[in-house]
């Protein structure tokens, strides 16, 4: 049997199904409509679509919580229709994901310009009272979203951002065009094609055995600090990033490194973010803050980190006016390093 069980793949066999698992035939789906615009034009009938303008996604609140509302293309059409918009802009949708039932799941920004309606943004206002529901930054409304909905709406977003921002060929200076699943971009007049790209990031939490190093730029939210990061370089393995990034920003040689987990964080561009934990050489632990990248950093004892990680709503303002030390959330990668080295301080044991 050939990898794709061949023609028998595109037509989803039973046959083919039952052999596969759910998780492999969802993929093999997915694939089949990031490279057939029928396909995929197809599944857009029984799908599922997320809607943004500007990039900000439609949400609704839930206690404390936000939820992320799917709507049909039917719902999709009878909005655009009441808007008197031009239905021309569903083309402007991007494959997301599937279900496990394969229910295919898009993304459309109903606030750029978009580049197959001659109709202008729609408003905004309008929008949200017949969809009952806000358009709301995503980097304001990521901690409040259940793990899911976090990761495809960050998806979602990325995705949406890359084609806004890749609309023309570097080569030519002609429009370039999607294909139906927004998988890529292609020149129509020299045929280059562009695939939407992530920027590698390195974070790293540094230990010295006792206590671990954390940071804080002047951008972040008063009284948070994280681990440190930075994109890598050209050429780098996440290895030199991680050295040359801790030398650049704290002025401290790494010597052992162990890599946990990795994360795509949509903001401010798409970044993979690779988590890493480190060791400084023993006796050298003399931070001197970079202070062009950090606007401070310092050592942090296990107690400090831990009490701090148990900190329920770490943004109340002390009386002092002060805010206290606090951590960055769960759904952050940074908050997973920090709690691995919590629950096994001595977690880093690779030579670098
Ligand atoms: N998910 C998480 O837990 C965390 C995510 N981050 C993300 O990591 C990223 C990198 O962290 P930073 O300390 O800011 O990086 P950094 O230490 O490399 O400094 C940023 C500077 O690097 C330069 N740079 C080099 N390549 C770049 C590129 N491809 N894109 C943008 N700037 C580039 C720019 O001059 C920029 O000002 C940030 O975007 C931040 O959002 C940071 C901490 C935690
Ligand atoms: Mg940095």
């Amino acid at each position: 049997m050939s990898l794709f069980c061949g023609t028998a793949f595109r037509r989803k066999s039973f046959w083919c199904s039952r052999l596969l698992s759910t998780y492999v035939t969802k993929t093999r789906y997915l694939f089949e409509l990031k490279e057939d615009d029928d396909a995929c034009k197809k599944a857009q009938q029984t799908g599922a679509f997320y809607l943004f303008h500007s990039l900000a996604p439609l949400l609704r609140k839930s206690e404390h919580q936000y939820l992320a509302p799917q709507h049909s293309l039917l719902d999709l059409k009878r909005l655009l229709g009441k808007l008197g918009q031009d239905m021309q802009r569903i083309e402007d949708s991007v494959l997301i994901g599937c279900s496990e039932q394969q229910e295919a799941w898009f993304a459309l920004d109903l606030g750029l310009n978009s580049s197959s309606s001659i109709n202008a943004s729609l408003q905004k206002s309008e929008m949200e009272k017949e969809l009952k529901g806000s358009f709301i930054e995503l980097r304001k409304a990521l901690f409040q979203l259940n793990a899911k909905d976090a990761s495809l709406l960050s998806t979602a977003q990325a995705l949406l951002h890359w084609h806004a921002a890749h609309q023309f060929c570097s080569r030519s200076g002609q429009p370039t065009e999607k294909n139906m699943a927004g998988s890529k971009r292609v020149c129509p007049s020299n045929k280059i094609i562009y695939y939407p790209q992530m920027a590698p990031v390195v974070i790293t939490l540094v230990s010295d055995g006792t206590r671990c190093l954390l940071a804080r730029q002047s951008s972040f939210p008063k009284g948070m600090y994280s681990a440190l990061a930075g994109f890598c370089d050209i050429g780098e393995s996440v290895e030199e990033a991680v050295r040359r990034e801790v030398a650049e920003e704290v002025g401290l040689e790494v010597e052992r490194l162990q890599y946990t987990a990795s994360q795509h964080w949509p903001f401010p561009n798409s970044s993979l973010m690779i988590a890493c934990h480190a060791t400084v050489k023993p006796g050298q632990t003399e931070i001197q803050v970079n202070l062009r990248e950090l606007e401070a950093a310092a050592w942090f004892s296990h107690d400090d980190v831990a009490t701090a990680l148990r900190r329920n709503n770490p943004y109340t303002q002390q009386q002092s006016g002060a805010f206290p030390f606090w951590l960055p959330p769960k759904l952050a990668i940074a908050n997973q390093l920090i709690k691995e080295w919590v629950e096994k301080p001595t977690c880093s044991t690779l030579p670098a």
